[in-house]
């Protein structure tokens, strides 16, 4: 658990939307009792599914939504009531961006630092998202991975103590990602508050220290990634075993909770393993169709089984 004193605490909240005309005017709770606390020289996490009420609960722990019941203290303070102090000690980066599309994002940089009064080095913050590369042409014009590395520079510009990354890797390609990655470490190192949201299970397991995973509006399940892929559950000691073989495999008939899933073309996943029979059973459903397989590996558990356990109520591992 954390041991400096907490940056953001979360507590019971609760948010209403509504009314809404599907629900016959009816007033819709997407959050139902979250709470969380975020601390100095951490990354949090929260980890949900689509509509899980990830963003709302930034939302809401912002400032930018007011709560229908519960607490939030953000530095000390309500952020809903907060003044222009609190919100220089804190940055955010918003899901899609909010960036004005005529602006250029060194001129935009440049602005919001000047907002602030001590603001980041942005030249150096620039050259280091390698926004210097595409500096001078105007935000409408930016792919959507570019644009994600200005709206995270914007963030920064204000020298923040506390960070809201909503999915920070959407849309960025492989090297751009790992940029961004080994900046949130670097500014986690120095000390910063980062509270970010994701729904890819492969980035929570990377930058995490600390994460919630929240599912319809309410906590389901938390801990540091190696707590949480060591929880137990009825199926903790079930294996999955990765294979590549011909597209098309017939699926075996097993009927105790074994299966064989084409998750992609000719990739496969045998999950329920427990014996070494049951790797026989698998080799003799390979023999019987006339298979060997390119590539075999057996992974630990990651956060993806815990996540699908949760889901799914437990009946897979
Ligand atoms: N203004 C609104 N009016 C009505 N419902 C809303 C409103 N804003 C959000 N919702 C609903 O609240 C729920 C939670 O949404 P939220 O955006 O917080 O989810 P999320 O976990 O961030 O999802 P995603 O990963 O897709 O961004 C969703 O069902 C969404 O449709």
């Amino acid at each position: 658990m954390p041991a400096a004193e907490p940056s953001l605490v979360v507590d019971r909240l609760r948010k209403d939307f509504g009314p809404v005309a599907a629900l016959n005017g009816r007033m819709v709770r997407v959050l139902d009792g979250i709470s969380l606390s975020a601390s100095p020289g951490r990354v949090t996490t929260l980890l949900g599914s689509n509509g899980a009420g990830k963003s709302t609960t930034l939302a809401c722990a912002q400032g930018l939504l007011k709560a229908d019941g519960g607490t939030v203290r953000l530095l000390g303070e309500d952020p809903a009531s907060a003044g222009s102090r609190l919100r220089s000690r804190v940055g955010v980066m918003l899901q899609d961006g909010g960036l004005p599309p005529s602006a250029k994002p060194m001129e935009l940089l440049r602005h919001v630092a000047g907002m602030y009064r001590n603001p980041a080095d942005i030249a150096a913050l620039a050259e280091r998202l390698g926004i210097s590369d595409f500096s001078h042409t105007t935000i409408r014009r930016l792919s959507g991975g570019q644009r994600q590395r200005v709206a995270l520079a914007a963030a920064l510009a204000g020298n923040p103590e506390v960070v809201f990354l909503d999915e920070p890797s959407a849309g960025l390609d492989p090297q751009s990602r790992q940029t961004v990655f080994d900046l949130i470490v670097e500014l986690r190192d120095r000390g910063l508050c980062i509270v970010l949201t994701t729904h890819l299970m492969e980035d929570a397991q990377r930058l995490s220290d600390y994460v919630y995973i929240i599912d319809r509006g309410v906590n389901v399940a938390e801990g540091t990634v190696s707590e949480l892929t060591a929880r137990t559950s009825s199926d903790a000691d079930a294996r999955t075993l990765e294979f590549s073989a011909r597209p098309g495999l017939q699926p075996p008939l097993w009927t105790d909770g074994r299966s064989v899933v084409e998750v992609s073309a000719g990739r496969y996943l045998a999950h329920g393993l427990r014996t070494p029979a049951d790797l026989a059973d698998l080799a003799g459903w390979w023999q019987q169709l006339g298979v060997f397989p390119d590539a075999v590996s057996m992974q630990p558990r990651t956060l993806e089984d815990v996540f699908l356990e949760i889901a799914e109520g437990g009946t897979r591992a």
